[in-house]
């Protein structure tokens, strides 16, 4: 078999749940916009900047990871500033191939220059919409779906959570909690979650990334997430062995079939895994728990979708077989309507993927 290569990952349909407006500028465009509004960062040169980030984020704490995300954050504070910073991301994406993705970024975090919440929201809608449009028109079709999270030290989370259900028919298609994880645990935000579910509205949890089983079980059976944000120590409750034995969590959030948002490289980044080779993944895929693949944080990662995927065919030996697996699970566990999904799924993804498993 022909070993599959990166460049031939970016040429098919992926789909990403999991990606952080905030976690995902262009360097060069931090160091435009940090010249706009005086803001100083580590260098100004866009190449090293981009090394600064993935270094400075390779810390092995989730804690010291976030410290970087001061620097992206203080240049989204403007309409004119999140409105770019969106259409980059989508044309990026849809670059590299991505033709679904659901992008999430905390509005409380831009309120700096006295925006409404509002105000922020409908830029990055904005923006959106028109890296979209653009990236349709250079022949590379993308449908973005926006997550609005809250941050889990902060007690803004049901204003947050209202805020994304008034712009529910405007681009908003979820809501998610996240920020250090130790010691917040998502049922301090249990009103919101509640909130969520009289509204009949989607929402996932970052549970089980820097913290454990503790974590998923309350974002679970406490806050009734549809997906896990990461999940990866989700292991935790399964025993080696061959067949490896499941505890009752794990074997709950298997048997309902619950997304898991797994981030490769952000995990390593973090201590949550050894290397890409030592990820969960391997053992989550071949137990058929509902995996999907993310980029987390791009910048922060030196990383991309496309890359993510080359990473575990490196790591694993992974066939189109089952990048086509991944990519339906995600397409299948997103928060746009069933119709929708099913289209991308049989008119998008299946189709390119037929051509090369044959
Ligand atoms: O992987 C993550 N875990 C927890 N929080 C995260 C992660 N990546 C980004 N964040 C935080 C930092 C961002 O400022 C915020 C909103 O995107 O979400
Ligand atoms: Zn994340």
């Amino acid at each position: 078999m022909v070993a599959i290569s990166y460049e031939d990952i970016v040429k098919v349909p992926k789909a990403l749940l999991h990606d952080h407006l905030d976690g995902g500028l262009r360097p060069a465009t931090i160091v435009e916009l940090a010249a706009e509004v005086g803001h100083e960062l580590p260098t100004t040169d866009p190449a090293a900047l981009g090394v600064w980030f993935t270094e400075a984020a390779n810390s092995g704490s989730l804690e010291r990871y976030l410290e970087t995300f001061a620097h992206t954050v203080a240049v989204m504070q403007t309409p004119a500033a999140l409105r770019r910073v969106a259409r980059e991301c989508a044309l990026d994406l849809a670059a590299d191939g991505v033709v679904y993705a659901e992008v999430r970024f905390a509005p409380e975090q831009h309120l700096e220059q006295n925006l409404t919440l509002d105000e922020v929201v409908d830029a990055v809608v904005t923006g959106f919409r028109e890296g979209s449009a653009l990236a349709a028109e250079a022949g590379t079709p993308i449908r973005i779906g926006t997550l609005l999270t809250a941050m889990r030290h902060a007690a803004r989370s049901q204003e947050i959570a209202e805020l994304a259900v008034r712009h529910r028919d405007t681009g908003v298609v979820g809501f998610d909690i996240a920020g250090a994880e130790a010691g917040f645990p998502p049922t301090r935000h249990l009103d919101a979650f509640e909130y969520l579910q009289r509204e009949n509205f989607h929402f996932t949890i970052h549970a089980g990334e820097a913290f454990g089983l503790p974590s998923i079980w309350q974002a679970i059976q406490w806050c009734g997430a549809d997906r896990l944000g990461h999940g990866v120590r989700i292991v935790d409750d399964i025993t080696p062995g061959n067949p490896p034995v499941l505890g009752r969590l794990a074997a709950y959030v298997r048997d309902k079939r619950i997304p898991l948002e797994l981030c490769p490289s952000s995990n390593v980044q973090t201590g949550a895994a050894a290397s890409i080779a030592d990820h969960p993944i391997g053992l989550l895929r071949d137990l058929r728990f509902r995996v999907t693949v993310n980029t987390d944080n791009r910048l922060m990662s030196g990383t991309s979708m496309s890359r993510e995927m080359a990473l575990l065919v490196e790591a694993f030996g992974y066939g189109w077989k089952e990048l086509q697996w991944f990519t339906i699970n995600a397409m299948k566990s997103a928060f746009i309507p069933f119709d929708e999904r099913l289209r991308i799924i049989d008119e998008v993804i299946k189709p390119a993927y037929a051509e090369l498993i044959g």
